[in-house]
C-alpha cells in the first residue's frame, strides 16, 4: 500500500495499484437517482452516481451498501456490475453496479446538496461529471425505453 491510499484510508486495487471508486445506479421505478455533489469545490455542482472509496479489505459491493448508508440513509442492495471501468482523476477507477433501494427514501446527507430521480429521457437535463458519463450512458440501457 503507498502512502496517499493509506493516508486516504482507500484500498487500491490488486491488479492496478488505482484506488477503486464504486457508485451505484440506483433504480427505483424506471428511474435512475442523479446526485449533486456539494464538495470539493473542483466538483461541486456537478452530477454523480452517489458511492466513494472501497477500504483496504472492503468487498466492492460491501462498499457501496455502506456508502449508500452513509450519504442517502437508504439500505440498498447491489444487483448486477455493470461492465467496464471508467478513469476519474489519475489512480483512480470507477465501477458501477445498479442497484436496489431495499428500504428508506433518499436524503442528501453527506457529499451531496440535491438529488434527483431521472427517468431515460430526463438524464440529459443535469450536468454529469464529464468522467460519469459513459458509466451513466450504460447505466441508462438497464432503463426502461421512452414510451411512444
Ligand atoms: N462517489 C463518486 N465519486 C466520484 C464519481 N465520479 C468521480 O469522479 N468521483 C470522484 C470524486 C472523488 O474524488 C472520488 C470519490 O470520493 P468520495 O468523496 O465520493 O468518496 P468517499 O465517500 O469514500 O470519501 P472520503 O472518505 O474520501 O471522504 O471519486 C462518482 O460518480 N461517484
Amino acid at each position: 500500500m503507498t502512502e496517499s491510499t493509506t493516508r486516504h484510508g482507500a484500498g487500491p486495487d490488486r491488479g492496478t495499484g488505482a484506488v477503486v471508486v464504486v457508485a451505484a445506479a440506483l433504480l427505483d421505478r424506471g428511474r435512475l437517482l442523479a446526485a449533486r455533489r456539494s464538495a470539493p469545490a473542483e466538483l461541486a455542482g456537478r452530477w454523480e452516481l452517489p458511492g466513494g472509496k472501497v477500504e483496504p479489505g472492503e468487498r466492492p459491493e460491501d462498499a457501496l451498501v455502506r456508502e449508500l448508508r452513509e450519504e442517502l440513509g437508504v439500505e440498498a442492495e447491489t444487483a448486477e456490475r455493470i461492465p467496464g471501468e471508467w478513469p476519474l482523476k489519475p489512480g483512480y477507477v470507477l465501477r458501477v453496479w445498479t442497484a436496489r433501494l431495499l428500504s428508506g427514501e433518499p436524503r442528501p446527507l453527506e457529499d451531496h446538496d440535491e438529488l434527483r430521480w431521472l427517468a431515460r429521457d430526463e438524464l440529459d437535463t443535469v450536468d454529469w461529471l464529464d468522467q460519469d458519463r459513459p458509466a451513466v450512458a450504460e447505466a441508462a440501457r438497464r432503463l426502461p425505453g421512452v414510451r411512444p
